[in-house]
């Protein structure tokens, strides 16, 4: 409705609009019910960080409540459908959050994690304050319409914490749907598909399931149309870990569309605790082999995270021992498979890989020097990554962890679709026109039906990681072979304070402690192939150290020692760090 006409209250002794009404009103009302039912039980501050707030779940009452209330607001900003997730992806089970989700199925605005961050922590009586100042710095208009989706993961206080948030949204006079248990990446694509106007997808659960899985059905047939139905070592089965987490009931749906293209084998799909000795996290820190997992020799296995955002994928070889191919490896393999399509179709675009400091350096050597991509290094936290990828025609990106995805430009769309229509574009110079491009065109174009643009999706790259496998007639071991990876370890290490730790730059030298890094780079020098860092998490209170050297002795002590600096120049806390602890 339009705002009415000037008025003025007795109460505040100013004079307003109906909208300054408006605001007034709803900022108190949120204060009271937050006072009485979604109060601030504890001074402990909370962050907007990596991957949203991220803590205790009995600690988030409010936090998840003013999210809320902070989604109508957004919404109204964007004019826009906006998401709220809540997980804390592969924390324990006890942990919980949030993230928000913005218009085109992005992560949170970077300026606005400052005032989300700000307003999960003033005191229940600058609530209403704070919400006054944000939308009159932000000039939000309450009379526009506002829309919140809302997801959540499996965890038990999951519906309690959406819950609160709804409160908060409902409050705010926002349009609340809940999706209930979805995959993080699941709601990322309703709120993209919404807000497309169902161009990129439909928003519901059967939209997302039917877009990915037409796209595999339309690549593997182009691909057995074109050399027939034997695909060499590729076998089209797959051992698979849920976490006991979202992935569970979406994998299940997923595979009914697929059951005569793929077969699963599923573990961990909600009979034990979420994440416990199992999920794509586990897998990977560990390098080790998931619990309550049964597997024979070679068979092709992949562990999600518990809101199914990543996936990584392993094998025992014949000496039983584990193998692990991460986020690294699927990052090669998507970008060898689409520079051979580019190629074939003659197309020049600008194709880059996106990775972090924790990628491992023979993965980046591999993508540099044999497929010859350029690779850039970002800091961690799956938003930077995505920003940096958007930078490309076609942007790869994808954590060691196995979140990832890849992003297409506009450009790079219209250009394939013109190639396969074979119309608009012809004769340009950007490509030639001749036998087998078409085919690679059409390859692409469902390619990307296939991908989730819009986030790292476990569910996605599984399927794109098995097109790829199944086009190249690749078994889990060729694939395996295009590199060698370094040795590597994983370490946490607990202080007192984890910022005082910072690091300048996305290879996380160190700018604080003073002369930490001059003690790391003697340290380094010492082993072959040596490499190491350290940086504060942004989801768990830890200081985390990565090394890697030519052999798994010399990497392991390399981070041992590493960890050991950080203890004693970082304020460590308890015992120094030796390996036999951390295992
Ligand atoms: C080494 C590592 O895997 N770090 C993860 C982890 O962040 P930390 O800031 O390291 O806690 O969780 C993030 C969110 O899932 C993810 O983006 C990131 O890659
Ligand atoms: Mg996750």
């Amino acid at each position: 409705s339009a705002p009415s006409a000037a008025t003025s209250t007795s109460a505040f002794n100013i004079t307003m609009s109906g909208t300054a009404e408006k605001k007034l009103a709803w900022a108190l009302a949120a204060e009271a019910k937050g006072k009485t039912d979604y109060s601030r039980k504890h001074e402990k501050a909370i962050e907007y960080g990596t991957a949203g707030f991220r803590s205790k779940a009995v600690d988030l009452d409010h936090v998840l409540y003013r999210i809320g209330i902070l989604a109508a607001l957004r919404s109204r900003v964007k004019g826009a459908t906006i998401g709220v997730m809540i997980t804390a992806s592969h924390n324990p089970v006890a942990d919980n959050g949030v993230k928000i989700v913005d218009p085109s199925g992005e992560m949170l605005e970077i300026l606005w994690e400052t005032i989300a961050t700000n307003l999960a922590n003033v005191k229940d009586d600058e609530l209403s304050a704070t919400i006054i100042q944000i939308v009159d710095q932000e000039k939000i208009d309450l009379d526009k319409p506002a829309s919140v989706y809302f997801g959540r993961d499996t965890r038990p206080s999951s519906p309690h914490l959406s819950n609160a948030a709804v409160e908060g949204s409902t409050l705010f006079n926002a349009s609340v749907k809940d999706f209930g248990i979805v995959t993080t990446p699941m709601l990322h694509y309703f709120v993209a598909a919404y807000n497309s106007n169902n161009e990129y997808g439909i928003p519901t659960a059967e939209g997302y399931f039917s877009k990915l899985t037409s796209a595999f059905r339309a690549f593997r047939e182009e691909v057995i149309s074109e050399r027939g139905p034997d695909c060499g070592d590729y076998t089209p089965i797959i051992v698979a870990d849920m976490a006991n987490g979202v992935g569970g009931p979406a994998m299940e749906q997923m595979a009914k569309h697929l059951k005569d293209l793929l077969t699963f084998e599923f573990f961990n799909v909600g009979e034990g605790e979420l994440n416990h000795e199992s999920g794509a996290d586990y897998v990977k820190v560990r390098q080790t082999l998931p619990k309550r997992v049964r597997i024979k020799s070679k068979d092709r296995c992949v562990s999600f995270d518990g809101d199914a955002d990543r996936i990584v994928y392993y094998y025992q070889d014949q000496s039983v021992k584990f193998r692990l191919l991460d986020g690294d490896r699927i990052a090669s393999l998507v970008a060898g498979y689409i520079k051979n399509l580019l190629d074939i179709m003659g197309m020049e675009l600008n194709i880059g890989v996106v990775q972090t400091a924790y990628a491992n350096g023979a993965s980046t050597k591999y993508i540099k020097e044999v497929l010859q991509i350029p690779v850039a290094c970002v800091h961690t936290g799956v938003k930077h990554l995505h920003h940096k990828a958007q930078e490309f025609d076609i942007g790869i990106y994808f954590e060691a962890n196995g979140h990832g995805t890849v992003l297409f430009s506009k450009k790079a769309k219209v250009l394939i679709k013109a190639l396969r229509e074979d119309k608009s574009c012809y004769n340009s110079s950007v490509y030639r026109l001749a036998g087998g491009k078409r085919s690679a065109a059409r390859k692409m174009l469902t390619f990307i039906d296939m991908v989730n643009e819009t986030t790292g999706d476990a569910i996605a790259d599984l399927l794109i990681v098995e097109t790829i496998l199944h086009a190249r007639a690749w078994s889990v071991e060729t694939w395996e072979n295009c590199y060698t990876d370094l040795p590597n370890r994983q370490l946490k290490v607990t202080v007192k304070d984890r910022n005082i730790i910072k690091v300048i730059d996305p290879q996380c030298h160190i700018g604080e402690p003073e002369g930490l890094q001059e003690d790391f780079d003697r340290l380094i020098g010492l082993f072959a192939d040596g490499r190491a860092f350290v940086r504060p998490s942004g989801t768990e209170d830890v200081v985390r150290v990565y090394a890697e050297a030519n052999t798994q002795a010399n990497a392991d002590k390399l981070a041992v020692h590493i960890a050991k600096l950080v203890h004693q120049k970082a304020g460590g806390i308890g015992d120094p760090p030796t390996w036999v602890i951390q295992q």
